[in-house]
């Protein structure tokens, strides 16, 4: 059958966008989200996701990586998503929706293309070696670096992800500089299996790992610079869990078709 397709980009990071709402799309198909979102055979993403009906809910953010599995939390997804459902009609400037990781509170600029998304909240730092590991609704590991806009991202995040340690059940790797008002992060995407342009639950693992690095408490606002622009992420930290965790960026429709699936 023919479906009309949405791709978005929320800073880069960038996905093909289903309206399911009639439940009419069969996803559980891996070969065609790899096809969908192959660069040159197909739309092109990082990810594809479906909106669908939910109840108690506004809707429901179905998430596959561009691998074809579905995966954990993918916070410009979710951010592209709110974006998609105000442009179908389904929400206005707040909505409260359902994903992987739990239900999300998000606003949205009534422009429609800036998106505040309620993360999780987080707990649990774990350190490996100088390297911090944490689950922000999906799993990062975030490592401070010096010569980052040099660095072989994709080298470096290949070898950290296929280790032993990780290798099973992946983990995306940040690498992280600060910079002049807050930090410059590139990331290997596990499911994408490259660098991407951004990635927001990555970000979010940042601003919280540098917080516990600094020993900074209280309300904290940190903008992070990514490839594909800039992302803020604001939380509140008592010492033992970030809280209010709110990641904030642009949203942006970029293009829409036809597709057979
Ligand atoms: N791009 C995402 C993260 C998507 C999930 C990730 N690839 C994984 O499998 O853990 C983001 O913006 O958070």
């Amino acid at each position: 059958m023919t479906t009309h397709f949405y791709k978005y980009q929320g800073a880069g990071n960038d996905f093909i966008l289903l309206d399911n709402r009639t439940n009419a799309i069969n996803h559980q198909n891996p070969k065609l989200i790899v096809s969908l979102c192959d660069r040159r055979f197909g739309i092109g993403g990082d990810g594809l996701m479906l909106l669908q009906n939910k109840a108690g809910y506004d809707f429901e953010m179905v998430y596959y990586n561009a691998d074809g599995q579905p995966s954990s939390m993918c916070g410009n997804g979710g951010r592209c998503i709110v974006a998609f459902a105000k442009f179908l009609g389904v929400i206005d400037t707040e909505t409260n929706f359902l994903a992987v990781d739990g239900p999300h509170y998000a606003k949205i600029s009534a422009s429609g293309d800036w998106v505040s998304l309620q993360m999780i909240n987080v707990d649990t730092i774990n350190t490996d070696e100088d390297a911090y590991v944490l689950n922000t609704g999906s799993p990062h590991y975030v490592k401070m670096v010096s010569g980052l806009k040099e660095k072989d991202v994709y080298q470096d995040g290949y070898d950290i992800r296929n280790n032993n340690t990780y290798k099973a059940l992946g983990i995306n790797v940040n690498f992280v500089e600060p910079n002049n008002d807050g930090y410059f992060v590139r990331t290997f995407e596990r499911g994408v299996e490259d660098e991407t342009y951004a990635c927001g639950t990555g970000v979010t693992a940042v601003a919280l790992a540098m917080a516990k690095h600094n020993h900074q408490s209280g309300q904290i606002i940190t903008p992070i610079k990514v490839l594909g622009g800039d992302l803020n992420i604001r939380f509140n930290y008592d010492g033992h869990t970030f809280k209010d965790i709110f990641l904030e960026g642009p949203a942006v429709k970029v293009f829409e078709g036809e597709v057979e699936v």
